[in-house]
């Protein structure tokens, strides 16, 4: 598998403070790689330097191959999208009118074409002739998404992509954004949504004070950390915990025969479960 972006022995260190630290990962071409850490953990600067907004102390990240240092050069930049929270749209423009400047700057072609195409991934169609200045916060943080998808990016890092959003939004948004995925496109985001992260990424990485602690697929992760029980919650309102196994095979037989068992689920954690678990710090 081909990798679109390298991290090897990254660190950045403000002033005296190290945000990233000795963080090295790999995210394969065509992934949704999700980069989960609480408040603090060094997301933000960690797509800065990817997208090379800054510097990092020492170590390297490549993008295509090519340095995150390099990659502001016009040539790469339409490779790329990002998404932050700095907006840096027009107040006095409308939707329209800021994903026009931004198609012209990235030379896209069919422009009102694409510009519907976006507008109606993020749900902001009839909001198309509004002024940005009279948008909501989650209104906002579509546009702003809106603008980084317009030119069909080969990666796109979206920093917290659905923070502001209520929950039909942020479904609608999901769904768009594994449509982006499907036709090709490599999405990097961070979230300390967990429910997110499980919905929509391959892998996820689980970052803590600046360094990736743990990282692999969210169900290889479930099943490892899981203690292999199920729950049985009975007729009578009881729940009784089975192992996996054949004396847990002979309970749930007999439970099953008798008819008592209503239902039967799992108890694999949830990756706040496995997160609190390896790092000692909850994700929010
Ligand atoms: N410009 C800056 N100057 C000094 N310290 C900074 C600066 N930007 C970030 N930091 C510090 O670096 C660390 C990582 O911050 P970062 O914004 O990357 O975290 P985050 O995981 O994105 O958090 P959040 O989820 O709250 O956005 C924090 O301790 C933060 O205080």
């Amino acid at each position: 598998m081909e990798n679109i972006l390298s991290v090897k022995s990254l660190k950045h260190v403000f002033s005296k403070s190290t945000a990233i630290d000795n963080m090295s990962f790999e995210v394969q071409r065509g992934e949704i790689f999700g980069f989960l850490g609480p408040s603090g953990a060094g997301k933000t600067t960690t797509i800065k330097i990817l997208t090379g907004q800054l510097h990092p102390t020492s170590g390297t990240a490549l993008l295509f191959d090519v340095p995150s240092t390099q990659v502001n050069q016009p040539k790469y930049l339409k490779k790329f999208g990002v998404m932050t929270d700095n907006s840096g749209l027009y107040n006095r423009l409308s939707v329209y009118d800021n994903l026009h400047l931004y198609c012209e700057l990235y030379s896209v072609e069919n422009k009102q074409k694409r510009i519907d195409e976006v507008l109606d991934m993020v749900n902001l169609m009839d909001e198309k002739r509004k002024v940005v200045s009279k948008l909501s916060k989650g209104m906002l943080q579509r546009v702003t998404l809106a603008r980084a998808l317009l030119h069909e990016p080969e990666l796109l890092f979206l920093d917290e992509p659905t923070g502001a959003l209520d929950p039909a939004n942020s479904r609608h948004i999901h769904h768009g954004l594994q449509e982006l995925n499907r036709r090709g496109t490599t999405i990097f985001l961070t979230t300390h949504d967990m429910l997110e992260a499980e919905s929509l990424c391959h892998r996820v990485a689980f970052l803590n004070k600046g360094k990736v602690q743990l990282l692999d697929e969210p169900s290889k992760l479930r099943r490892k950390y899981s203690d292999d029980t199920l729950t049985v919650e009975l007729v009578t309102g009881e729940k009784r915990i089975l192992e996996n196994g054949p004396k847990g095979a002979q309970k749930l037989y007999e439970y099953m025969s008798s008819g008592q068992v209503v239902t039967l689920f799992s108890n694999e954690p949830t990756l706040g479960d496995i997160f609190v678990d390896v790092t000692g710090r909850s994700l929010v």
